[in-house]
């Protein structure tokens, strides 16, 4: 086989145009590289030149042969023999590239057939964990105002990020997005951020090439290449190791990854949804995310509200897991009553839509007859210690703070400020200070009972 450059205007080009045999004698070689073996062994064998001749598929030139040769006019004699030759060289020739036609096609068939069974294995894992993510229930202001936003982004390949406490339906918006977009007939496919260890999380999203590390003994395909032209959803973006966050920034730039172990770069279209419970831009102060990646995700952000900020959609929900579990535990539930839902009302739903879901689980469980009269909610000790856990995280001024600890301590020593014991002591402060701060910040004796 020899290269364009060694072709270009020699002999062998000759050989190439030439639809005959051809001869060339040695003075007409002359010294040229490419025939000096040739002629050595040509002259070693008393033979006094070189032929060559075109190998054709048809009429499609494939290659040509040269070899050392007697003369002219015995060409003539056996071009038969000639002819003969070059075809069956040209059958070997073509076999041979079908052979390798074959092997890249299977190749081709194979990654097919490994994406296709990741897909089937990951489909199979999600059906089994989704109930059914069609209905989204609720008509207050809250809900309508982010279906209001979904609607506006789902049409569009535009970056989302989901803000909003754990269970207040955020994988549930996702997949609305998802399933309202130009991709809806491709998957979605989640990668749960915080659930996976921090060293496995590259290979999750990106692959790996089979031996690229201890365990990697198949070569495996990311999730970013199987949710290729479909939506992938980065559920708990905050938990994402930082080291690994610029490599998810690369990819989302360049729109392009590389699997672990790899060295080929593969083209990538996905639609990113990402959502996490955590607030960002504090995660970012204290050096845990970064922002370049924020910017980059924070494209069109939707925040979906607590459930204890929208409790005009509680009686209604509970109606809808009732409904639902009336099947999978063979009741036959048909309304909840006024206390009930009063007390679902008064409760502060941490855990929100995913507790409440569980709630009425376990309540439908416990009922017998066709009216839900008893919901179990947690005793009211442990419901003080959630609410408190709440409050916790409500944004407080240095003097609101202040004084609700001042509050509490005074709570604590029954309104007694001096003393061993006393509130001043606690603190940590002179009883003196304590009484001028008690005075600034408003705090009344009755308060402290
Ligand atoms: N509006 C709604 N209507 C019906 N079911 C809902 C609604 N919102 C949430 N749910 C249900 O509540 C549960 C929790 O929702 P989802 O998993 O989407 O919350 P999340 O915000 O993604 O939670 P986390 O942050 O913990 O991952 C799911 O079972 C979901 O089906």
């Amino acid at each position: 086989m020899a290269d364009a450059r060694a072709i270009e205007g020699s002999q062998f080009e000759v050989i190439l145009n030439s639809d005959d045999i051809v001869f060339f004698d040695p003075v007409e070689l002359g010294n040229k590289k490419q025939f000096l073996e040739f002629l050595d062994f040509s002259k070693e064998q008393g033979l006094s030149g070189i032929i060559g001749s075109i190998i054709k598929l048809g009429q499609q030139p494939i290659g040509f042969i040269v070899f050392p040769y007697a003369g002219p006019t015995e060409i003539h004699r056996q071009r038969k023999l000639f002819e003969s030759v070059t075809a069956q060289i040209a059958i070997i020739v073509s076999n041979i590239l079908s052979h390798q036609k074959i092997e890249k096609q299977l190749q081709e068939i194979q990654a097919y057939k490994q994406q296709l069974e990741e897909e089937k294995i990951y489909l199979t894992e999600e059906i089994e964990t989704i109930h059914n993510y069609t209905e989204i229930i609720g008509g207050s202001t809250a809900l309508k105002d982010t279906f209001k936003l979904v609607s506006q982004v789902s049409g569009s390949d535009s970056t989302v990020l989901i803000l909003g406490e754990t269970g207040t339906g955020k994988e549930l918006i996702a997949r609305a997005i998802h399933n309202n977009s130009p991709r809806k007939n491709k998957i979605m496919v989640k990668v749960n951020c915080a659930a996976l260890p921090a060293n496995l999380i590259e290979s999750e999203l990106f692959g790996h090439e089979k031996g690229s590390f201890t365990g990697a003994t198949e070569r495996r395909l990311g999730k970013f290449e199987l949710a290729n032209n479909g939506t992938l959803f980065l559920d708990e973006i905050g938990e994402m190791p930082i080291d690994l966050q610029g490599k998810l920034l690369r990819a989302l730039q360049e729109r392009e990854i590389e699997r672990v172990g790899g060295k080929e770069t593969i083209k990538i279209d996905v639609r990113i949804i990402a959502a996490t419970n955590r607030d960002l831009e504090k995660e970012i102060a204290e050096g845990r995310f970064r922002n370049d990646l924020y910017y980059r995700l924070n494209i069109f952000p939707i925040s979906l509200p607590p459930l204890r900020e929208r409790k005009q959609d509680i009686e209604q929900l509970a109606l809808h897991f009732i409904k639902q579990f009336n099947k999978n535990c063979g009741k036959n539930i048909n309304s909840i009553s006024s206390r009930a839902v009063q007390e679902l009302m008064d409760y502060e739903w941490p855990g929100n839509i995913r507790e409440l879901e569980h709630l009425i689980e376990r309540s439908v469980l416990l009922t017998n007859g066709p009216v839900l009269k008893q919901v179990l909610l947690p005793p009211a000790e442990e419901q003080l210690v959630l609410k408190a856990k709440i409050e916790d995280f409500t944004l407080k001024t240095i003097d609101e703070n202040e004084k609700d600890y001042i509050l509490k301590v005074l709570k604590h020593c029954k309104g007694r400020i001096a003393g061993n014991g006393g509130a001043a002591h606690i603190l940590g402060v002179p009883p003196t200070t304590l009484n001028s701060k008690i005075k600034r910040l408003g705090i009344k004796r009755e308060h402290t009972m």
